[in-house]
Formats: structure tokens, sequence, C-alpha cells
């Protein structure tokens, strides 16, 4: 269970300050997928940054599984997996190198680490480039790779920046089916994206970002009748005052 009170970050520019995120809350619950949907530049990115304590807010606060962010981080951090925007892939090991560095990190056996690759690459399905040098990597093999090393731990609660972008339908298709299975297994899953349709077909709930700022909350019915839209991409469009950005 992730719930986020009030979050604020502001960069300082050349040009002036730009208010990254302005005031963020909402929670996402355990066994449900909760989707963060903004157009480019609503600070999705930079919230989850925030949760997942790459970067400390300006104000607010944000809580995993009851514990503070800000006071427990390393209890924080074992409890979450992130798939980081920047996928971060390490190219001179091979897809299980990777995958084991970061079990190594976290604490885990060789014999662990080993049923951990095995269950992920099989649900992932990897397993052909999982002994294979990361270097020349597609973007879904570096993404799957990514997941795969985030949730080593097996971590309660996952956060995805963008997963399927850059995918193939068929990987798409995959990854949808990855996360549903952790929402199955009882996980805290939350996703950002851009796409209307891709939180539309996934999530339980959705959280409409836009300027910094939550425009709306709710399941997609909800967000549907809440506009007086029967169509979901008129009810975004509404919610989030333009069509700039929406769309890939
Ligand atoms: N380090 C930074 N310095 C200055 N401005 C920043 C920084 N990081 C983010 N921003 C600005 O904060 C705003 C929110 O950015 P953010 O990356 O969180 O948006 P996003 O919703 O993830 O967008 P996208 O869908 O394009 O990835 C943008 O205006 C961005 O330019």
């Amino acid at each position: 269970m992730i719930q986020v009170d009030n979050l604020h970050k502001q960069f300082k520019t050349k040009t002036g300050l730009v208010k990254a995120v302005d005031g963020v809350s909402f929670s996402a619950r355990d066994g449900e997928i909760t989707g963060l949907l903004g157009p480019n530049g609503a600070g999705k990115t930079t919230t989850m940054r925030m949760l997942y304590t790459l970067m400390t807010p300006d104000q607010g606060a944000v809580k995993v599984d009851g514990l503070d962010i800000a006071r427990e981080a390393e209890a924080v951090r074992r409890r979450l997996g992130v798939l980081p925007d920047a996928r971060g892939v390490y190219k001179r090991l091979t897809a299980r190198e990777n995958i084991a560095y970061f079990g190594r990190l976290h604490g885990l056996d060789d014999a662990l680490i080993k049923q951990r690759t095995d269950v992920l690459s099989r649900a992932l399905g990897m397993e052909d480039v999982l002994d294979r040098q990361a270097e020349g990597f597609s973007q879904g093999q570096r993404t799957k790779t990514a997941i795969a090393r985030a949730l080593v731990h097996d971590p309660k609660n996952v956060i995805l920046d963008e997963p399927t972008n850059g995918l193939d339908v068929m990987t798409t298709r995959a990854l949808r089916e990855f996360l549903r299975q952790l929402r199955a297994e009882g996980r805290c899953v939350i996703f950002s994206s851009h796409i209307m349709q891709e939180v539309a077909a996934l999530c339980d709930r959705i959280v409409v970002i836009a300027k910094g700022k939550v425009v709306a909350e709710g399941t997609a019915d909800e967000l549907r009748s809440k506009t007086a839209e029967d169509n979901l991409e008129d009810a975004f469009v509404k919610l989030i005052g333009s069509e700039e950005g929406l769309q890939a």
C-alpha cells in the first residue's frame, strides 16, 4: 500500500522556477493496479522519483506499507521494486548477471537468486536472452531485464515508469499479463503512462495528473460518468483541459 499526501517539488531553471509536482495526493492499494495518467511534462516521473526515494519532496509525505519514506528509507526500499525511466541495464553483464547483481545487493543467497531468476524470466518470457550480454539488447529485452532485476527480492510494492514505452504489441500484451499476475499475488502496482487506452486496459484506479496536480481519480467508468463523456478519450481530454501531449 502506498499513500501519497500533498507532495510538492519544484526545480530552479535558468529561466525561473518550474513547479513539477504541486500538491499530489492519492492512495494505491494492495491487489490493485493504479495508473498515473497524464500528458508529457505532467509530473508523473517526478512524483514516482519521490515515491521510490530517489528525490526528496519539498513538502508532503509518502508512506509505503505504513513506513515513512523520509524516516525509514532503507526499509521502504526493501519493500519496493522499481522500473525507473532510465532503465539503467548494465551492458557488459548478461541479463542473468544483471538480475543476480541486484539480488546480491538485496542480500539474497545464490540459490534464491537462481530460483527468482527462473520464475521471473519465465513469467516475462525472456529465457532466450537470459545468458546473452545486454549490449545490443532491443528496447523490449532491456525493459524485461530491468523489470526482472527490480523484482528479484520479491517486493510487495511495484512502481513502473512508462513500462510499455517503445514495446511492440505482443510484448505489451505479455507485460500486461505479467502485471495482472502481480496484482493477483496481492501486490500494490503503480505504473505511469500518457496513453489512455493503456491505463484503461489494465488499471483498477486511474489518477489523472496535469500540470503537477491531480485533476481526477477513479475507475475508467467513474471518469467517464464524471465528465459525462461516453468516449474515454474525450473524457481524458476534458479532464486535462487540452489534447496536447496525451497521445504518443
Ligand atoms: N531536473 C529537472 N530540472 C528542471 N525541470 C525539471 C526537472 N525534472 C523535471 N522537470 C520539469 O518538471 C515537469 C514535470 O516533469 P516530469 O518528467 O515529472 O513529467 P512526466 O509527466 O513524467 O512527463 P513525460 O510523460 O514527458 O515523461 C516538466 O515541466 C519538466 O520539464
